[in-house]
């Protein structure tokens, strides 16, 4: 507990995203300020920061959320500061803000956060790109009013819930090891409580106590679980699934309904526009398709991405640039200026939020069966209505079908409309159970909620920023991370590497054999003990017996646990670097290029894009699967980005810059590669994806083949180049998660 003491107590490197910080948020005469403390990492540490914070005058609630690494202060302002409060919990002392956001926002969001320089720093460069100007800015709104914080209020809610449980258990394990060693001790003075009578076995007492002790030692039970959970996060991580945890692993083994959210998870998110028809006399077409597709260029929504490209098919070219006022509207559209315009863009709601009452959608509209359509409202007149419909992706009626055969129900929340959510489960061969659709994200938190509460413990698969909320919620969220946004991600429990839908129940499949495996390790734990003890008592107590147990025990466990690293569908244990899954390292490949290309968006990266092939991926070969993959039809966020050796000694360890990033063994980059290229540090990069790189922490340069055929080995190859093979984003749950996926692949 001591060393834990000490990394709470040490501050976080400031430059590091999302290692520490601080905010606050005014909650009357209370102040609930949010500390986000790298150290915590297990739930067992929680009783320890509790014990570091409660008794400051003046702290009235001390939170831990442990996914997030976030710990909930509530305190009086008069009484204790939010800096003393950040420097006990580990954090920077919070900077003077008017209080309004948490400062675990990434590091493109730490206006306010303890990284100690985006504000400062976005001060001095904005006075340097205008030093004969002038900036004025109007605030409209608080940022506590933001969607944005909203919804984080609604995921830090499901987060505290869920922490209680664990709470208990750990207030339970620390009087186990006190209450055993009195017991012992109870028995071995039994002779004297008995008097001469039983002075006369004395020896006797005290073999006993001894192999009580012995026996009461709970290696193997407390191997039981570990033990198990690795090995099945690891398996879980070979077929391309990222559990966030054992608790996890334990909940998807608990799941009686899943919830689909349906654009983008059950259906892949690729709209074709059926029809765009102008509504009356005031715009025309060219025009209207450049206002459209000018906006709907800023939003990553999958319809927008139908809408621009519809628009250049038409050869009107957007300009986002020209676009101010840009808003998102979670559930209903999007609205932006333009040319002096107000634009809304969006379903039904959406009119009634620009104050447009139109009779309906029109008469070309008719007869676009399971089409979801959408209007534009420019300056208060519905000038245009448009359809467009998606697919359902492969496999999604057998993961759904398969999940009923595991006695799961399957149940679909969409913010989509009830023609389009029919039309999807139509092409499921009505294989869903229930359909609910036309909902705003706190919609689909209330639904997860009574999902919870009438049919059991409920999975939630989403991908959009919309799901984030009910993702939470639900016992476990599991992300779409090939197409998913951050924000999903960020909040699930899981992520899926890739869009194969049928992972979600080979993912309960694991869960359920993880807790069997546990449950028979706990069984066998302490049965074993049970016997030894009630051996003891009956005949003799043998002490090498009781060792003989313990030991054995801990093999048993041991080996029982690592069953589980067997695929039982075939295709047996499989090696690191030799045979493993292609599709899974493919989507892994794939989506950590794409996270590093998200990183890269955000933050502007310092490297030129290569190998990017507009609709067809990027040809990427692993070592784990030894194989060179072809990209699939879907890969279209594949993205390769080189990034130019600096000249000698440019280098600096310890810079961190996520937005570096490579993809994963590119074929098509290996010109580019040959030459030496450096990747700088990738904070958050799964090595095992390309086996047997980047030893060393992730600071450290890797000197991978990776530039070479992937069937090649490096020698052979004989050409080398120090890259990261992969690189992730820079949340730092995902970091977290590449963490351990790296240890588990080690
Ligand atoms: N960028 C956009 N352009 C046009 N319409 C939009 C846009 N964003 C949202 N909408 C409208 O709002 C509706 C709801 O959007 P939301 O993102 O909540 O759900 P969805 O993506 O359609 O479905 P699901 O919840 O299954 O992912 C969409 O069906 C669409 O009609
Ligand atoms: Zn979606």
């Amino acid at each position: 507990m001591g060393s834990v003491e000490e990394r709470l107590l040490l501050p976080p490197p400031p430059a590091r995203s999302g290692d520490a910080g601080a905010g606050g948020a005014k909650r009357g005469k209370w102040e609930k300020t949010y500390l986000d403390v790298l150290g915590v990492c297990c739930s067992a540490e929680v009783a320890l920061v509790e014990r570091l914070l409660k008794p400051i005058d003046g702290v009235r609630a001390v939170t831990v959320v442990v996914p997030s690494r976030t710990v909930i202060v509530e305190h009086d302002l008069a009484a204790v500061s939010q800096s003393h409060i950040g420097n006990i919990g580990g954090a920077d002392p919070p900077p003077i803000n008017d209080g309004n956001q948490s400062p675990r926002h990434q590091q493109g969001d730490r206006q306010e956060g303890g990284g100690g320089s985006s504000l400062q720093d976005a001060a001095a460069m904005i006075a340097r790109n205008n030093n004969d100007g002038y900036i004025a800015v109007r605030t409209t709104a608080l940022a506590d009013n933001s969607t944005v914080a909203r919804m984080q209020r609604l995921v830090e809610a499901a987060q505290n819930s869920r922490s209680k449980t664990q709470r208990l258990v750990d207030s339970c394990a620390k009087y186990y090891t006190p209450a055993v060693v009195a017991v012992a001790a109870g028995v071995a003075l039994v002779p004297l409580l008995l008097g001469p009578r039983g002075a006369q076995d004395p020896k006797r007492w005290f073999q006993l106590a001894l192999v009580l002790l012995v026996s009461a030692c709970p290696c193997a039970l407390v191997l039981s679980t570990p033990v198990a959970t690795f090995c099945a996060l690891l398996r879980a991580a070979r077929m391309g699934v990222l559990i966030k945890g054992g608790d996890v692993l334990e909940s998807l083994g608990e799941i009686r309904v899943a919830a689909f959210d349906k654009t983008g998870t059950i259906t892949k998110g690729e709209f074709s526009v059926h029809g765009f028809h102008v509504v009356g006399d005031k715009v025309g077409m060219s025009q209207l398709l450049y206002w459209v597709s000018s906006i709907e260029s800023k939003s990553s929504h999958p319809m927008a991405t139908a809408l621009v490209e519809y628009a250049q098919s038409k050869s009107i070219q957007p300009e986002p640039t020209s676009v101010t006022e840009f808003r998102i509207y979670p559930g209903e559209g999007i609205s932006g200026a333009i040319n002096g315009r107000q634009i809304f863009i969006g379903n039904t709601r959406i009119m009634a939020r620009s104050s447009c009452y139109a009779a309906g959608a029109g008469p070309e509209m008719e007869g676009q069966q399971g089409a979801s359509i959408g209007h534009v409202i420019v300056d208060g007149d519905h000038v245009a209505a448009f359809s467009l419909s998606d697919d359902c992706r492969t496999g999604a009626a057998e993961a759904i079908r398969e999940l009923r055969s595991m006695g799961i129900r399957s149940v679909m929340l969409t913010g989509d409309s009830k023609a389009a959510a029919s039309r999807a489960q139509r092409q499921l061969g009505g294989a869903l159970e229930e359909v609910h659709s036309e909902l705003l994200p706190a919609d689909k938190v209330a639904l997860v909620g009574d999902l919870k509460a009438r049919a059991g413990p409920t999975l939630m698969v989403g991908d959009g920023m919309n799901d984030a909320p009910a993702l939470a919620t639900a016992d476990v969220g599991v992300a779409m991370g090939l197409s998913g946004s951050a924000a999903a991600m960020e909040t699930s429990h899981a992520t899926l590497m890739s869009s194969d839908v049928l992972r979600v129940p080979a993912a309960v499949r694991l869960g359920r054999r993880a807790r069997a495996t546990v449950a028979a390790n706990v069984i066998a734990s302490v049965g074993a003990k049970a016997a030894v003890l009630a051996l003891a008592a009956a005949w003799r107590p043998a002490l090498w017996v009781a060792v003989l147990a313990d030991v054995g025990t801990c093999l048993l466990v041991v080996l029982h646990s690592m069953l589980l690293l067997w695929d039982p569908a075939g295709a047996g244990w499989r090696r690191r670097g030799g045979g493993g899954d292609p599709e899974a390292c493919r989507a892994t490949a794939r989506s950590l290029a794409m996270r590093s290309q998200l990183a890269e968006a955000s933050n502007g990266a310092a490297g030129t894009a290569q190998g990017r092939r507009p609709g067809g991926g990027t040809k990427a070969g692993c070592h784990c699967c030894r194989e060179t993959s072809e990209p699939s039809e879907h890969d279209h966020t594949a993205v390769v980005v080189d990034i130019p050796a600096p000249s000698a000694g440019a280098e600096r360890p310890g810079v961190v810059a996520p937005t570096a990033a490579i993809g994963c063994c590119s074929s098509s980059a290996r010109e580019a590669c040959a030459a030496p290229t450096t990747v700088t540090t990738v904070n958050s990069a799964p090595r095992g994806c390309c086996g047997g790189i980047g030893e060393g922490d992730s600071r450290e340069n890797a000197r991978t083949s990776c530039c070479t055929d992937a069937r090649d080995s490096p020698k052979k190859a004989g050409k080398q180049c120090n890259a990261r093979c992969c690189s992730g984003g820079k949340q730092d749950t995902l970091k977290s998660q590449a963490q351990d996926t790296i240890s588990t692949l080690k």
